[in-house]
């Protein structure tokens, strides 16, 4: 279990704010970060990985105190046992793809680990190109591969897939998938997609001006609404043609007729779906 309890001063867009989140990360699971540019995000990410300490705070993961400064302990970051990948890859160019992932190799551990990680990541064939050579894709694997090396309890990843294209992105999504399973991490990943929100994760903390504003199972946060209109279903439009609107929800497609409610909609728009907004479309 990871409980989180951070007070941060923020210089917000508008003016001075605050990040102020109270949370728990269970084992082994896999938490989505969600919310508006300049919410907070990267900001949480650091503080957790002891990059950024926080005015006051504690974070405390499986009953070890990394910090708590109240008793003025702050664990040095290269003692927290986590994993970090950005959405700019942060690759040393000088490298090769081996040589970077030896680099992040802990003082004691073989090797052989890196050989091993290349292997399940299918980077064998690229482990002596420098990254300027590789695609996003790949240099995305690689970063992967990297935070893996180090063996970490704990994945942060900072919209690591969000530069990549649709397939390259749905491709490393089943891998982000296969790696939190197999190396029992407990993930935090900061995404804006709330289709992958629904694909990877279990649980989601919805943020905005440094606030939490929701906690749940995606399908709290966007999920099936009732109220006095009826009910309502959350998704993003992924098709936009003149007769046809799909919206991805977590119900699969849902296609709509388009009406005088959806001229403007814009592929990617975040939307709702009414009941009454569905029709029938008879097939034989
Ligand atoms: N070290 C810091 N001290 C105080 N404020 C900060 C610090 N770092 C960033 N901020 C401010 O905190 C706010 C949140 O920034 P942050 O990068 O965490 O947002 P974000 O949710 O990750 O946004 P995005 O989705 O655009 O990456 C911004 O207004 C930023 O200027």
């Amino acid at each position: 279990m990871i409980r989180i309890s951070i007070r941060k001063k923020l210089h917000l867009a508008g003016g001075k704010g605050e990040l102020n989140i109270d949370a728990e990360l269970g084992d082994y699971s896999f938490t989505a970060l969600y919310g508006p540019s300049g919410a907070g995000k990267t900001t949480l990410l650091r503080i957790i990985s002891g990059l950024l300490q926080p005015e006051q705070g504690i974070i405390e993961v499986n009953g070890q105190t990394w910090l708590n400064t109240a008793k003025k302990i702050n664990l040095p970051a290269q003692k927290r046992n986590i994993g970090f990948v950005f959405q700019d890859y942060a690759l040393f160019p000088n490298m090769t793809v081996q040589e970077n992932l030896l680099y992040a190799l802990p003082p004691k551990v073989d090797q052989s680990k890196v050989k091993s990680l290349l292997a399940t990541m299918g980077l064998q064939n690229l482990a002596h190109q420098k990254p300027e050579l590789l695609s996003g894709g790949q240099k995305q694997r690689v970063a992967l591969a990297r935070a893996l090396v180090r063996q970490p309890q704990i994945l942060l990843l900072d919209e690591p897939l969000s530069a990549l294209d649709n397939i390259t992105r749905i491709q490393l999504q089943n891998e982000l998938q296969n790696i939190h399973q197999q190396h029992q991490l407990t993930t935090l990943l900061v995404s804006h997609h709330v289709p992958e929100i629904f694909k990877l994760a279990g649980q989601v903390i919805q943020i905005d001006a440094g606030q939490l504003i929701k906690t749940g199972t995606p399908n709290e946060v966007f999920g099936i609404h009732t109220h006095h209109e009826g009910i309502t279903l959350t998704g993003e439009v992924v098709t936009l043609l003149p007769g046809n609107i799909e919206v991805l929800t977590a119900y699969g497609l849902i296609s709509i007729k388009p009406s005088a409610q959806t001229v403007g909609l814009a592929m990617g728009d975040k939307v709702t779906i009414h009941a009454a907004d569905l029709s029938l479309v008879k097939l034989s």
